[in-house]
């Protein structure tokens, strides 16, 4: 069944070959959007047709809405896939897909323009009992009410921009001196980052864990989970590392997030794939935010289930139902990714791009590469600098971590510096093999000393 002619995906390296090989496997044509620099990339040579977006800077490219809905419409696909970051949750853009009769592979704008509130969110799903932490449901609109109600709530607090995302403009407060302060640096923040203001303060979890359900969502009410992931290693609020099934993860509290994960799709009207990001803390759950869009590391999901994100994307974009049910839906072994990023990690992870003298992926048993890089490559240094997912799958996370330090010494990419060396310290890390993560696993000095 090939559900569509031929789908546009409007993004750059690995997403968009992960994209298109979805693409491929059902018989569907692709078409690449570049911009100037990228105009001998492998997402370009990977396509069926190729268009010039536009200029290196993303707003005259990537996220040029018009220019790529109008090369949609003259090479006549009839679908956009928006990949992960540029305009994957962009309200506008699916709306003007919308109003061109182009289908906008995500859920509908309305449900991605709710879900960007996460102020509208977090009343929307506890409204629904879904845990959320206390919080000041109004944002913060004076002085007096917010230390009234972070008294009420209890230091330490935290102030978070209500349209922000990537822990943007987050600010901790240990007590009640420095909550004048960081609410105006939250709101200034928020203003200049995302045009809007507001801010909401919430109970601080001190080193909670960030774990994340997946969910996938046909048109006719029919919901899915594909079980869990943990993405507590972060830096910057950038993942590094990601796994399947979370660690720490028992039935019961799996039972208890899963069918929250889907009260959220309920109520939000959610359909096409989508992650309910929580906050773990002492045996609680809290419902943080929704990612209306394909992440970065559905990887190691599709590892552990057997199951194909992207082509279930474009199945119930075309309108189909779901063609798995939840009882086909079986966990299976463990998988872990690392995400290889064009930095120095001893040079405070400063983008480090160029060209690619040496390039050899590793491979073997339960090894996955999802990159857009190769032999004499140079990599740009206008857009992110993550060039390459390493991702490996064992029966168990033993077999997982063994696989992937067996695959990080395999690695070779020389001519930039790379994240490699930091992912050879933490599979080699006590606390992690332990799987005792949390969010400030990279803060603390342990990692620094393997
Ligand atoms: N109420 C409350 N308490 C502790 C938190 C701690 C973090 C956090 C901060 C720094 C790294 C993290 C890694 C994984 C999960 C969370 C974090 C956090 N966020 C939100 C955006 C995300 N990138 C990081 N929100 C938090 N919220
Ligand atoms: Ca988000």
């Amino acid at each position: 069944m090939r559900y569509f002619n031929k789908i546009l995906i409007a993004n750059r390296g690995e997403i968009a070959i992960r994209v298109m090989r979805g693409c491929r496997e059902l018989g569907i044509e692709t078409v690449a959007v570049y911009s100037e620099p990228d105009k001998n990339s492998l997402h370009v040579k990977y396509a069926d047709e190729a268009y010039l977006a536009g200029e290196a800077h993303p707003s005259k490219s990537y996220l040029n809405k018009e220019k790529i809905i109008s090369i949609a419409k003259k090479c006549g696909a009839e679908a956009i896939h928006p990949g992960y970051g540029f305009l994957a949750e962009n309200s506008e853009f699916a709306r003007l897909c919308d109003e061109e009769g182009i289908v906008f592979i995500g859920p509908s704008y309305k449900t991605i323009e709710k879900m960007g509130s996460k102020l509208g969110s977090k009343h929307m799903v506890s409204s629904a009992g879904v845990p959320v932490l206390p919080y000041t449901t109004d944002g913060v609109r004076s002085l007096d009410e917010a230390k009234k109600i972070s008294s009420e709530i209890g230091y330490p607090v935290i102030v978070k921009a209500s349209a922000g995302g990537g822990g943007i403009g987050m600010q901790i407060v240990e007590d009640e001196s420095g909550l004048e302060e960081a609410i105006e640096k939250g709101m200034r923040i928020a203003k200049s980052a995302f045009g809007d203001e507001t801010v909401f303060i919430e109970k601080y979890l001190v080193k909670p864990r960030h774990i994340e359900l997946q969910v996938l969502c046909d048109q006719q009410g029919n919901r899915v989970h594909l079980y869990d992931r943990e993405c507590s290693i972060q830096r910057r609020h950038q993942k590094l590392v990601e796994e399947a099934p979370c660690p720490i993860m028992t039935d019961e509290l799996r039972e208890k997030m899963a069918e929250s994960a889907l009260k959220v799709a309920e109520v939000s009207g959610y359909y096409n794939a989508g992650t309910v990001e929580f906050l773990y803390s002492n045996g609680e759950y809290y419902f943080m935010e929704m990612n209306t869009r394909l992440q970065v590391e559905h990887t190691v999901t599709e590892m552990v289930t057997g199951i194909d994100l992207v082509k279930q994307q474009i199945r119930v974009a075309s309108g189909e139902d779901l063609a798995i049910s939840q009882d086909d839906i079986k966990l299976h072994g463990h998988a872990i990714e690392c995400r290889i990023n064009a930095e120095d990690p001893l040079n405070n992870f400063s983008a480090d791009p160029g060209k690619i003298v040496r390039y050899r992926s590793p491979g073997g048993p339960g090894i996955r590469v999802d990159s857009g890089i190769h032999m004499g490559y140079t990599i740009p240094p206008m857009y992110d600098s993550m060039i390459s997912k390493l991702c490996s799958w064992g029966f168990d996370r033993e077999e997982s971590i063994n696989r992937m330090r067996r695959a990080i010494y395999e690695y070779v990419i020389l001519g930039v510096k790379t994240t490699l060396p930091l992912h050879h310290a933490i599979m080699n890390n006590s606390q992690f093999i332990e799987g005792k993560t949390h969010t400030h696993f990279l803060t603390e000095e342990h990692v620094k000393k393997n």
